[in-house]
């Protein structure tokens, strides 16, 4: 075994030498070109030649080339023992020979020639015993720095076997020029599902699965491996049993004997791809429906856009939205609006082909995009499904439930090339759907998209107001038909928009309540309307009360209460010179919700109107429940009431039934002398209209109030 050299890189080339060689390769197909040289696929032996029993490579034969040549020196080592011997054996009888032919000499026995080429044989027969003796010494030394080597590298290779055989990965080692295993560890036998010998002679090529990793790039294995690639990778490999095991590759190149191979360490990282997973799936679903969440959707859409933009195609973005689903919420609870989304989504999921995508966007919103050819006449058969799916009854605990939904459709290229853009134009297309009359479906438009527009501009116009001042407020006189005196003004915000102009209060309201930004904008109302009212009391306007219309997002809104009462006395006024305006239908959908925050409103001594009344579905039980003072009937029944009996009857039926509960019953929208006669004989307490006048600036009601009431 040679020494090993570190390499931080290796060139390596796939080429075959025959169809054969590909075959066995197992790396067919264009490209993917193995050179096989079987003669090379022995393994590298790192603990047999150390005779090694513990160590976990099999037996490895000593070569017989190796055994010959141990035999010779063995042998020679031996002759050069007797060498020595022979070699002292021979300088005894040389000296002995020179002894006895000195005597000979002197005797004259013998001639001194003879006697000179008998001493120069002994010479060179000792030069040669000698030179022979030299040799074995050199190779006496040789042979032990053969076996000094030999011992190292035994203990070398003992520590690269414990070293591997100690690694919590599985090793791979692999001929970097054939790409063939030719080591690895027990471990590596675990995670393959395989023996040394099934792995060993293998090429890398067969372990990977082919195809993309769990993250959809291709990654290679062998030029991560072969081409000296540093740094981890992510893939998978297949097990014997045809299983995959993702796993986390480092590799690392050294030389050996001449040859260069790479180590390479192999990582179960199943444990980690599951959690991984598992917050991947978290992160991208909606915990009450497993549905994808806004995440998902958004990159899904703009997924779905990509590909469209490519193909020429079209995508559809169906945007849900249920109908009566936060006055289940409201009523019933959370539970229960929760069992209803969950079957809200299951129908949706039943109804929506599996190579579509379904999710929820949160609250009672959900989303479906929708790819392919022709997908407007696909989403509005598919529209049609869900409502239909959708309004059909839910059973949920004891209850039988009925939400039906909304849905709006923007079509890309045409309504918008974002994702941004068509989930708005869907949503808004959904709004204009709702506004039609709900459990139906609309497609996009220019005209919704001019509606979206304007109400953008309406609600930072609202904001810019709010910031620099651009509100102020008129009154509208009330007359109690009783006295004929101004009793009450209601106090009616007005804005001109710098760009749109003057916008009417039933415009900018709703979304004022929608944004929130009803808020701080009922407060400016109530401090501005407290505010004329201290003002015209100090100027002798007495017996005048304000009625202020508030939105129930303020009653819902905690702070509401505290606020309203510091304002109230910060102008010096008391609660009973207030009333506080709320439309009939607001106040019956949020009625649990407020009507705690009724009740400390009656306490602080603030009246409680009902506004509109009549368009509502009030109950006369609910209206009991309610610490109101007053009714106004909605000036719809009292514009014709002299024409339309039935309007008459019901503006005979609302004043008795107040008068029955003992409620003050006030007419508005009323414009003709005839319509204030009906409702005084039918009883009515007071009026409000254009008879008296229009909402009017502050100055012009404060003459009208001392004109009317008689005061200086
Ligand atoms: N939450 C808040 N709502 C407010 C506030 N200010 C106004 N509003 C609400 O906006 C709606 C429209 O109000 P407006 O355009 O001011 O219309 C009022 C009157 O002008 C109109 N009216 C009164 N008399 C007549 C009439 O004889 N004929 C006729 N065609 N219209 C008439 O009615 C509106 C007042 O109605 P009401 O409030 O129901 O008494 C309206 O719903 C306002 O409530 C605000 O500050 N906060």
């Amino acid at each position: 075994m040679g020494t090993m050299r570190k390499h931080v890189s290796t060139s390596w080339k796939c080429r075959p030498t025959s169809e054969s060689d590909r075959t066995k390769a197992g790396c067919g197909g264009e490209g993917a070109t193995i050179q096989l040289a079987y003669s090379r696929n022995r393994p590298i032996d790192m603990g047999a030649a150390v005779g090694n029993t513990d160590a976990h490579p099999s037996d490895n034969p000593e070569p017989q080339e190796q055994k010959n040549r141990n035999f010779r020196v063995t042998l020679i080592i031996l002759l050069g023992k007797y060498l020595w011997i022979a070699g002292i054996l021979a300088s005894v009888v040389m000296s002995e020979a020179v002894t006895a032919a000195m005597g000979l000499l002197f005797k004259g026995e013998v001639t001194y020639d003879y006697l000179a080429t008998g001493m120069v044989a002994a010479l060179f027969v000792s030069a040669i015993m000698v030179t022979a003796i030299m040799k074995m010494e050199e190779l006496e030394r040789r042979r032990q720095e053969e076996v000094a080597k030999n011992r190292a590298l035994r203990a070398s290779e003992r520590r690269y076997r414990t070293l591997i055989e100690v690694a919590s990965d599985a090793i791979l080692v692999t001929d970097s020029e054939t790409g063939t295993l030719v080591d690895c560890n027990r471990q590596a036998e675990t995670l393959l599902g395989m023996s040394r010998n099934e792995i060993i002679g293998r090429h890398l090529c067969n372990l990977q699965q082919t195809g993309n990793d769990a993250d959809g790039a291709e990654t290679d294995l062998l030029g991560h491996m072969l081409r000296g690639k540093t740094g981890t990778i992510e893939l998978s490999l297949v097990r014997a049993d045809g299983t995959t095991v993702p796993v986390e590759v480092s590799s690392s190149t050294f030389e050996m004997d001449g040859r260069r191979y790479v180590h390479g360490a192999f990582r179960d990282i199943t444990q980690r791809r599951e959690a991984e997973d598992r917050i991947k799936h978290l992160a991208h679903h909606d915990p009450l429906t497993n549905l994808p969440n806004r995440v998902f959707l958004h990159g899904r859409l703009e997924q779905a856009i990509e590909l469209a933009r490519r193909e020429q195609n079209q995508v559809a973005v169906m945007f849900i939205d249920l109908d009566n689903f936060k006055r289940i919420n409201d009523t019933l609870g959370h539970r229960i609006g929760d069992a209803l989304l969950e079957q809200v989504a299951a129908r949706l999921t039943e109804n929506v082909p599996g190579s579509q995508v379904v999710g929820r966007l949160g609250g009672d919103e959900f989303i479906v995009v929708i790819t392919g050819n022709r997908v407007s006449t696909t989403s509005a058969a598919m529209a049609e499904r869900i409502l239909e799916s959708l309004c059909r009854p839910y059973t949920v605990e004891d209850y039988q439930l009925h939400s039906g939904a909304s849905i709006g459709i923007a079509i890309y290229p045409a309504d918008g090339n974002s994702a941004e853009t068509l989930m708005k134009h869907a949503d808004a297309a959904m709004y204009h759907a709702k506004s039609r009359g709900r459990n139906t479906f609309e497609f996009f438009s220019q005209a919704i998209n001019r509606g979206v527009r304007e109400r953008l501009d309406i609600e930072n116009g609202l904001r810019d107001a709010l910031k620099h001042g651009g509100f102020k407020l008129h009154y509208q006189p009330q007359i109690d038909l009783t006295t004929g005196s101004i009793c009450s003004v209601e106090a009616l915000l007005r804005w001109r928009h710098p760009l749109l102009g003057v916008i009417a209060p039933d415009r900018f309201i709703p979304i004022a309540e929608e944004t929130k930004l009803i808020l701080p904008l009922g407060l400016w109302v109530i401090d501005r309307a407290c505010h004329q009212l201290r003002a015209w009391r100090n100027d002798g306007i007495a017996g005048v009360r304000m009625a202020v219309n508030v939105s129930v997002k303020q009653l819902q809104d905690e702070s509401f209460f505290e606020a309203l009462g510091s304002i109230v006395e910060r102008h010096g006024l008391s609660g009973s010179d207030i009333e506080l305006e709320i439309t009939e239908s607001a106040i019956m959908e949020n009625l649990s919700r407020v009507q705690a925050l009724l009740k400390s409103l009656q306490d602080y001594g603030i009246t409680l109107s009902i506004d509109d009344f009549g368009t509502g579905y009030s109950s006369l039980g609910r209206l009991k429940l309610l610490p109101i003072q007053s009714l106004k009937i909605d000036r719809s029944f009292v514009h014709d009431i002299e024409t339309d009996h039935g309007n008459a009857k019901i503006c005979d039926g609302i004043i008795a039934l107040g008068h029955s509960l003992g409620l003050k019953i006030i007419a508005e929208g009323v414009e003709t002398d005839a319509q204030k006669n009906l409702l005084q004989n039918s009883g009515c307490d007071a009026i409000q209209g254009f008879l008296i006048a229009k909402p009017l600036p502050a100055d012009d009601v404060a003459k009208l109030i001392t004109q009317v009431n008689g005061m200086t």
